[in-house]
């Protein structure tokens, strides 16, 4: 007679941790990455807002953090103040392109490449070509969503490389479901280290939390300055060096950072 053999467990497990809990005494600054982090991910870009709860969690961990928390996110600026009512917080918008202090003090990428009309112009003219492709038409960068035609990814990148090899001083920034026209010379990376110079960031330790190609940047720089880089989700290979498995789960640990922080 055989004996049974017993099921073993055949997926690869990931090999980072999960991020740990402020000690006491500890001098955070944190930065949050907003789709796919905060946020599910959903079909309509435009219709997604945070849940009554995740604002209330955030509105209350910028203040025990004394202002030292931004949201660093591909969407605009101004998108961001209306979804999390945080006109008053430090954040960084369109990837870094835009960058508001916690002071109010702004700047907007200095170097946008002069013909933004004829990119907007290609960009919405690939678009057309794509059945199911939906436009957010950013200003300065535009965003080219199949997540309602996933199908379409691979023929939409192979043009859009293509398109954006005729864009001097513009580049193709992947993201989940997203391909987006961005001016070059700007990422998350360079935000964080900016923003990091100034109050109420400067001398704390940096926390990032994000899920996408584009918050490979921001774990650079977390990482250079000994911070707590922190993946949401599986996608590999990633510089981070921590992991949570979705935005309920990181939503979850940025309660217990906010317990640890108060009490
Ligand atoms: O840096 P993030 O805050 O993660 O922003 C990246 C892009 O997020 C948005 O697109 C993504 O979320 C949408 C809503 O769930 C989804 O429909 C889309 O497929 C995702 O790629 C946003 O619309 C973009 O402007 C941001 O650049």
């Amino acid at each position: 007679m055989s004996t049974a053999i017993p099921a073993i467990a055949c997926a690869p497990r990931d090999p980072l941790p999960p991020p740990p809990l402020p000690d006491a005494g500890a001098c955070w600054a944190v930065f949050l990455d907003v789709d796919g982090t905060l946020l599910d991910f959903a079909d309509d870009p435009l219709s997604v807002r945070p849940g009554a709860s995740l604002l209330a969690l955030l509105h209350a961990l910028h203040q025990a953090l004394d202002g030292a928390l931004a949201l660093v996110s591909g969407r605009e600026l101004a998108d961001l103040d209306r979804m999390f009512a945080a006109s008053h917080w430090a954040a960084a918008g369109l990837h870094g392109l835009q960058l508001r202090h916690a002071d109010g003090g702004r700047r907007n990428f200095a170097v946008v490449p002069a013909d933004q009309a004829h990119m907007r112009e290609a960009a919405r003219a690939l678009a057309g070509h794509f059945e199911g492709v939906q436009m957010e038409d950013k200003q300065a960068a535009i965003a080219l969503h199949c997540r309602r035609a996933p199908a379409q990814w691979a023929s939409l990148h192979e043009a859009a490389a293509a398109l954006v090899a005729q864009l001097p001083g513009y580049e193709l920034q992947p993201g989940n479901l997203v391909l987006e026209f961005k001016p070059v010379g700007m990422d998350k990376g360079h935000a964080v280290l900016e923003l990091l110079q100034r109050a109420p960031f400067a001398g704390r330790r940096p926390v990032y939390l994000g899920d996408d190609l584009t918050d490979e940047h921001a774990f650079a720089s977390i990482n250079s300055r000994h911070g707590l880089s922190v993946r949401i989700g599986t996608r590999q290979p990633s510089l981070a060096e921590f992991t949570l498995p979705g935005p309920a789960a990181a939503e979850a640990w940025l309660s217990r950072v906010l317990d640890a922080l108060t009490h």
